[in-house]
């Protein structure tokens, strides 16, 4: 037996707490707040305007020390990664969340369900091995040979193979509230894990029902009945999500199947054909599928709903609530939901209370946090200088050796066509770059991402589209040429660096034109002990300022200007001085004369 100390244990630890701490609330709030500051109690927006209940407020409580782990798991080490192996393993979960609630067989504490034994393991032998690693696995783990079986063996195979030695905070909470049948919306920063978190509970949950030989309905020949769904908002996440369920379900008996827009209808239904367990879908495809009674949701006992919030931005609702309200999808309760995202606005409320059932609310850090791993910088660029500057700092990488294969950059601009112009633009000039945007086609896009993956086209210019959940490996720069209006897709659009306990660097290139986000972004850089740009300040200042009236500024004020002791009159707006407690470029302030004049 190893002689660590479990996953188990942390994870029924934080179980035990939890269960008390929200015990008698109708959805009981988990927070967890390990790496943040200590700060005032904080109220997740989709429970706010509640009647407040009679019981006390969950306390927030820290998830398990451990000194050396910004994100607290252990990842494969790397120069640039910041935590150590070690200390806690995966190992058995326990069933502290059960509470009055399970679905057929899903929850609860078993063994030896991961053998390999039965007539549930179809196709496992001619299953392509996703690892590549066919000559040195068995040899690798022979050592760790009796290393409790939790998940089921083959996954915790899996998970060794994957080369996690440890969960990370919102695996180790989100895991064994799965695993013990309960609904569940978690908020974890970008890059936390947690594809895992959602993924691992479904394959062991269908592990174990494979193996109590769940009957599907034999309808037509040509529909299928996946067991879970999996929906996330853009084609590019679909794929890394199933390209990630299939390593973790190699050799498990469960398949993975993924259906998205802009590719042939017919390749994916063949896939389909062959049998599938856990549809990875996008929206709008999955809704063709429906329509053309190609699948069943009939027999689904898990759905999760991947950047749920980015979902509704992207007008999704319709198919969403097409999908699981008016198919046959099993009702809350009789299947289990789960919701995932590093931000959770208020929209997603509706939808919450729409398709869970008696959940738990897991938030990791502060909802819409970002994390304090990527080092964030606010430059004061007009739009018209936006292109020297960029290429100002692609020649300082390249100075710094930080440009080439093991370096990435990923910019981001607003429009399709100032990502197809920009790319050109950096091309003549010698950076070879690629870009990713609505208008490419699919198969362009796919291209895109492939060249810029294996470093052939170390930079890639983006919309949007590429701001969710892609986890690419060695983006070490993100570059926001224009910033977006919204700062939970700046959240996003940064999370794409500092991943996996990696440290990351992210630019803003920042101007008048961004006055509305400027308080947002310098809370939010504060937060994260960010340094916050005199330029941020000042231009969220000259905003309020146009809005009209006198704005009283204080020491506690992120902003401070300072004109030498004088009163500034700037049009019908007036500009109190203040102390000065940062230090601010003058030319800048005189741009910003400008601006209010003009
Ligand atoms: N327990 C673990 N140990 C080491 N690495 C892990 C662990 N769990 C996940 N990872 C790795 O961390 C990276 C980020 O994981 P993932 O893509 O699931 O993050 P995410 O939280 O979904 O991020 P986003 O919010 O951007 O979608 C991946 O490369 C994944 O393989």
């Amino acid at each position: 037996m190893s002689t660590r100390t479990s996953w188990a244990d942390l994870a029924a630890n934080s179980a035990a707490e939890n269960t008390t701490a929200g015990s008698s609330a109708n959805n009981a709030s988990v927070g967890t707040t390990s790496a943040a500051p200590a700060r005032s109690t904080y109220v997740p927006p989709h429970l706010r305007n509640r009647v407040p209940s009679s019981d006390p407020p969950a306390p927030a409580y820290s998830g398990p020390a451990s000194s050396n782990d910004r994100q607290g798991y252990g990842g494969p080490a790397s120069s640039n990664d910041r935590q150590g192996y070690g200390g806690s393993r995966w190992g058995p979960p326990r069933n502290d969340y059960r509470s009055g609630y399970g679905v057929g067989g899903v929850g609860g504490r078993t063994g030896g369900w991961g053998n390999r034994s039965g007539g549930w393991d179809r196709g496992r032998e001619r299953e392509v091995n996703p690892f590549g690693d066919d000559d040195d696995t068995e040899q690798a783990f022979s050592e760790q040979e009796n290393t409790e079986i939790d998940l089921g063996e083959a996954l915790n195979q899996n998970i060794r193979r994957c080369k996690y030695v440890k969960p990370t905070p919102v695996q180790r909470h989100a895991i064994p509230i799965s695993l013990a049948g309960r609904d569940l919306m978690a908020c974890a920063q970008t890059g936390s894990g947690k594809t895992a978190a959602f993924c691992f509970p479904i394959i062991s949950g269908i592990m174990k029902m494979q193996g109590q030989s769940a009957q599907r309905p034999l309808r037509g020949a040509r529909t299928v009945y996946p067991l879970a769904l999996i929906l996330s908002p853009t084609r590019e996440l679909s794929m890394q999500i199933h390209e990630e369920a299939r390593k973790f379900s190699y050799q498990t008996g469960v398949k993975v199947v993924v259906a998205y827009g802009g590719a042939p209808l017919n390749q994916q239904l063949r896939e389909l054909e062959r049998g599938v367990d856990i549809l990875v879908a996008t929206p709008g495809r999955l809704v063709d599928l429906l329509e053309r009674a190609r699948v069943s949701l009939q027999m689904v006992k898990y759905l999760a709903l991947d950047e749920a919030d980015r979902m509704l931005d992207m007008g999704f609702e319709p198919q969403i609530r097409k999908i699981v309200e008016q198919n046959d999808m099993p009702l809350p309760g009789a299947r289990q939901t789960m919701l995932f995202s590093a931000t959770f606005p208020k929209e997603i409320q509706r939808l919450a209370s729409d398709f869970l059932f008696n959940y738990i609310f897991l938030a990791v850090g502060r909802v819409g946090s970002s994390t304090d791993l990527i080092v964030q910088r606010v430059e004061f660029v007009h739009e018209s200088d936006k292109r020297s500057h960029l290429m100002d700092l692609l020649h300082a990488q390249r100075a710094n050796g930080v440009q080439g294969k093991q370096a990435l950059t990923l910019v981001f601009v607003e429009t399709k066509k100032g990502a197809d112009s920009l790319e050109h633009w950096l091309y003549v000039n010698g950076f070879p770059s690629t870009s990713i945007h609505g208008d490419r086609t699919q198969q362009e896009r796919e291209q895109a991402l492939r060249s810029f993956r294996s470093g052939n086209t170390p930079i890639l210019v983006a919309t949007d589209v590429a701001a969710r959940g892609l986890d690419i490996p060695h983006v070490a720069h993100v570059v926001n040429f224009d910033l977006p209006n919204d700062i939970d897709d700046y959240v996003h659009r940064i999370g794409r660096t500092g991943r996996a306990g990696k440290t990351g660097l992210a630019t803003a290139f920042f101007n008048e034109g961004n006055a509305s986000l400027a308080r947002s972004l310098a809370d939010l850089m504060q937060e994260s002990n960010q340094e916050v740009p005199a330029c941020c300040s000042l231009v969220m200042l000259f905003a309020l300022l146009m809005e009209g009236g006198t704005v009283v500024l204080e020491e506690a004020d992120l902003v401070a200007v300072t004109f030498e002791g004088t009163l500034h009159s700037v049009g019908a707006v007036q500009i109190i001085i203040v102390e000065q407690t940062a230090a601010v470029d003058m030319g800048l302030l005189a741009d910003m004369e400008d601006m209010v004049q003009g």
